[in-house]
């Protein structure tokens, strides 16, 4: 159908969200949920279970054991220098900095720049758009990716044992470690917070998401019973978000929330999202241990689960459904 076509390459060049405010742009149509679904900030606050993961591992010692300070600060930094169009992302392109990126003509645009970066295995790894300013950012970027990656490992043997299976149940399916990208999110005040989206309604489709999110500033809203609750800021916290393909390896019982962000017109908003992601050539399908007579086994074996992921997110699915059985 002509008006799903995606457009034309020159229109896929957008200013980022930053450079329309800077320039006191008009609020372009494009960001508008003209159904009235746009946010409101003020929804009831959710209860987040707190875990202290050094009662889990003896490699975390302390509340800080992640680095989130220093790496909350670079990325401060990143946001605060003008050498962003060094690491752009290319047209087509998800790696690199640039405004959310239009895969379908009607899709109505997140209110968001992104610093999106393949962080593990160190081979996929394009340096291009790695920034060297602030300093240090590479060095703090690549110590993260290995206490996040050991984040996932000791999430996923804690899971598999609150539900007494063999530790490396679902890190078997992983392959050989997880995928991990990293998702610089910068969220710039905007106009109109009542019609206008940070990111709009989504699962993750990921294993798991490690969110670091704003010290300051609330945005992130889960929806439970049709109804949007906001995430309490607990500083020094990760948030663990569990994703499609955590669901689907535990048979439905882990489940991957929507979630949303919105927008705020006082203050400008920041978070980091390392998406933890089993080999794309792996097949992922419901552990043994969670199928038998009385839990039917509920999704299919699915291989290269992002690439399914954006197929059905392009067409408005939720993509979830496309693997249930
Ligand atoms: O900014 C946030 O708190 C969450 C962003 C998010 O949901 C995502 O990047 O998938
Ligand atoms: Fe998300």
């Amino acid at each position: 159908m002509a008006e799903s076509a995606p457009p034309a390459k020159t229109q896929w060049l957008q200013k980022t969200v930053q450079e329309l405010v800077i320039n006191g742009e008009e609020l372009p149509e494009k960001y508008i949920h003209k159904d009235g679904d746009g946010g409101v900030l003020d929804v009831p606050l959710m209860e987040v279970p707190v875990v202290d993961l050094s009662l889990l591992t003896s490699s975390l010692t302390s509340r800080r054991g992640a680095g989130e300070t220093s790496i909350r600060s670079k990325l401060l930094g990143l946001l605060s220098v003008g050498e962003k169009q060094k690491y752009s992302r290319e047209v087509d392109e998800i790696e690199g900095y640039g405004n959310d990126m239009i895969l379908s003509a009607q899709q109505i645009l997140d209110w968001t720049d992104r610093l999106y970066l393949t962080i593990y295995p160190e081979d996929q790894r394009r340096l291009k758009f790695w920034p060297e300013i602030p300093q240090d950012f590479r060095d703090i970027l690549h110590d993260y990716t290995f206490k996040m990656k050991m984040i996932n490992e000791v999430v996923f043997k804690a899971m598999a044992r609150s539900l007494n299976l063999e530790d490396n149940c679902f890190l078997d399916q992983y392959g050989k470690g997880p995928t991990m990208t990293a998702r610089f999110n910068y969220y710039p005040k905007c106009p109109r917070p009542d019609l206008v989206l940070g990111v709009k309604p989504h699962a993750d489709g990921s294993g798991i998401t490690i969110l670091l999110q704003d010290k300051e500033v609330e945005g992130l809203q889960f929806q439970k019973d049709n109804q949007w609750n906001k995430v309490p800021i607990i500083p020094e916290a990760l948030l663990i978000n569990v994703g499609d393909q955590a669901e689907i390896m535990s048979n439905g019982i882990f489940k991957s929330p929507v979630h949303r962000v919105v927008t705020n017109s006082e203050r400008e908003r920041i978070s980091l999202a390392v998406f933890c992601i089993p080999e794309s050539e792996k097949e992922i399908q419901p552990v043994d241990g969670l199928v038998n007579k009385s839990q039917p086994r509920l999704y299919k074996k699915v291989k290269n689960y992002v690439d399914i992921y954006f197929q059905s997110y392009q067409q408005g699915k939720r993509p979830i459904d496309g693997a249930k059985i």
